[in-house]
């Protein structure tokens, strides 16, 4: 029975299936055996208990290159490194060429952002308003080591602001104060006395009803951006040949850190006076020049005429006390509203400076000034002098004389100087305007009118610039005429 059925299977035959695998290898299926799932068989997989060699050191780089190339981030690493290239391109050109030429405060050509970041109304129609370049603190690095100040005293200048809409330009005279600090009703106004506050300035302007920019300014929102070019200088003072021998420190708003005024050259002729003129907000070239480094020698009397006692800013009065204080400045203030007019004004005389003969003085003291430096290089080893030992007798020889002959003319007034701190300076200078009380003008070799048209006519005589040179040709008259000022020693500003 069992050999039947045996045979009986292998002699079965399967009936071939329409999508049946194609068999292509392994064992046949048994004939007669109705399979349920087709078999097909796996490729063999050989397995080998050989001793494989280690990797070569070409065969384990070869491999770890081709393990990277599967990395799918690296695919991207060209990409990334093409990116970065012109990004950085990018940045440099931008760095080093077209940002380059905005990092200046200001240009005379060029019209430069700066953004308002302080605003105060006086009253009614006068405000202070405080710019601040933009860029400020990259402007200042780029310039650490060339930094000059746009400030100096020995000159009057002015910005043009640009009203963009109506594209008009107006004139304006920054003053070198800032915002210290803004936390109390008061705000803190500081003179700008530092390099790490360059790159601010104040302005004071007078808005008129029918007026287009002042009135525009005022309205222009915090942080808004104005543009601004300059500077451009409206007057310069005379030469004096003192101007080579030294500066006048400039005025602080601490009066005991303001320090003591260098002691003048002995030979040298005496800084001149000045008398200002000035009305509204006329004042501010003269509070320019006063507040910046390098103000006069002389003393200034100033003449500051204004229609209320509440349109001059507090600033302005505390600052101009200290001025009074250290003998800088004779102050007289009118007040219209007060009934207070002008109606008189020292005579001239003439300048202390007496021509070209001056200058021999200034060479001298050039002369002593540059030995002193070199004795002092002498004396702390410094000397790039290859005769050094040569030159440095010399030098003492020389000095020794000098010294000589003037401890003999100064003796008294340097010993006063050696002991001079600047608390002392300052408490000296009160002390005696105190006990003076003298408070008439200082006679003045030269006179400066700004203000409205009728205030300069009133002061000065009216201007006259209808001539090619574009110079005021009129004649001096109004109260500086009647006292005899002409125009070799009179200003008008308009
Ligand atoms: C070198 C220089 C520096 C200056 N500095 C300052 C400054 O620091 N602060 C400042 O406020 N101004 C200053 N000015 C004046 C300033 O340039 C503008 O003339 C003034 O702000 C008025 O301009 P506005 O566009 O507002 O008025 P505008 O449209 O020019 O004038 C409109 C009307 O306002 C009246 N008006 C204009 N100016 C005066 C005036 N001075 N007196 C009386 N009425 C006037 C006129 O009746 C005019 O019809 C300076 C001018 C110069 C030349």
């Amino acid at each position: 029975m069992n050999q039947r059925i045996l045979r009986l299977v292998r002699n079965y035959a399967v009936p071939a299936k329409k999508n049946a695998p194609k068999l292509t290898g392994g064992l046949q299926p048994l004939q007669g055996i109705q399979l349920k799932k087709q078999y097909i068989p796996r490729p063999n997989q050989r397995v080998t208990y050989e001793h494989q060699p280690p990797p070569s050191p070409s065969e384990l780089k070869a491999e770890k290159v081709i393990r990277k190339r599967r990395n799918p981030w690296l695919r991207f690493i060209p990409s990334l490194v093409v990116i970065g290239g012109t990004v950085w391109l990018l940045f440099s050109y931008n760095y080093f060429f077209v940002e380059d030429e905005d990092l200046e405060f200001l240009n005379p050509s060029e019209f430069k952002k700066y953004t308002i970041t302080f605003k105060q109304q006086i009253d009614e129609d006068h405000y202070l308003i405080e710019l601040t370049r933009k860029n400020r603190s990259k402007i200042l690095n780029s310039m650490k080591l060339k930094m000059t100040s746009m400030w100096n005293g020995h000159r009057l200048w002015s910005v043009e602001i640009k009203q963009p809409d109506i594209s008009i330009v107006r004139k304006y005279t920054p003053l070198p104060l800032y915002v210290a600090s803004n936390n109390s009703e008061e705000p803190f106004i500081k003179i700008i006395n530092s390099e790490g506050e360059e790159g601010k300035m104040m302005l004071y302007i007078k808005t008129y009803p029918e007026g287009e920019m002042a009135r525009w300014i005022s309205q222009t929102p915090l942080y808004s951006d104005l543009e601004l070019r300059g500077p451009f200088v409206d007057y310069e003072f005379p030469f004096h040949p003192l101007d080579k021998a030294t500066d006048r420190p400039q005025l602080r708003n601490v009066l005991s850190k303001l320090p003591p005024d260098s002691e003048l050259p002995e030979d040298m002729p005496s800084p001149d006076n000045y008398n200002f003129f000035g009305a509204g907000t006329g004042i501010s070239p003269f509070l320019q020049c006063l507040y910046s480094p390098n103000p006069p020698k002389g003393k200034v009397n100033l003449f500051h005429s204004a229609n209320t006692e509440e349109e001059i800013p507090k600033v302005f009065s505390s600052l101009n006390y200290f001025l009074q204080k250290t003998s800088r400045l004779n102050y007289y203030r009118f007040i219209r509203d007060k009934g207070e007019m002008i109606t008189d004004v020292p005579a001239s005389v003439v300048s202390n400076y007496r021509g070209y003969k001056d200058l021999k003085f200034v060479k001298e003291y050039e002369e002593k000034k540059l030995l002193k430096q070199k004795m002092e290089q002498l004396k702390s080893g410094n000397s790039t002098d290859d005769n050094s030992s040569t030159a440095a007798a010399e030098s003492q020889v020389k000095l020794a004389q000098l010294q000589d002959s003037e401890k003999q003319r100064v003796e008294p007034s340097l010993a006063k100087s050696k002991s001079t701190s600047y608390f002392d300076n300052a408490l000296q200078l009160l002390l005696f305007k105190r006990e003076s009380n003298d408070n008439s003008p200082s006679p003045a070799s030269l006179s400066l009118v700004c203000g409205p048209e009728g205030y300069i006519s009133y002061i000065s005589g009216t201007p006259d610039f209808n001539n090619p040179e574009n110079i005021d040709a009129g004649e001096v008259s109004g109260l500086l005429g009647k006292k005899g000022w002409t125009k070799e020693n009179v200003k008008r500003l308009q």
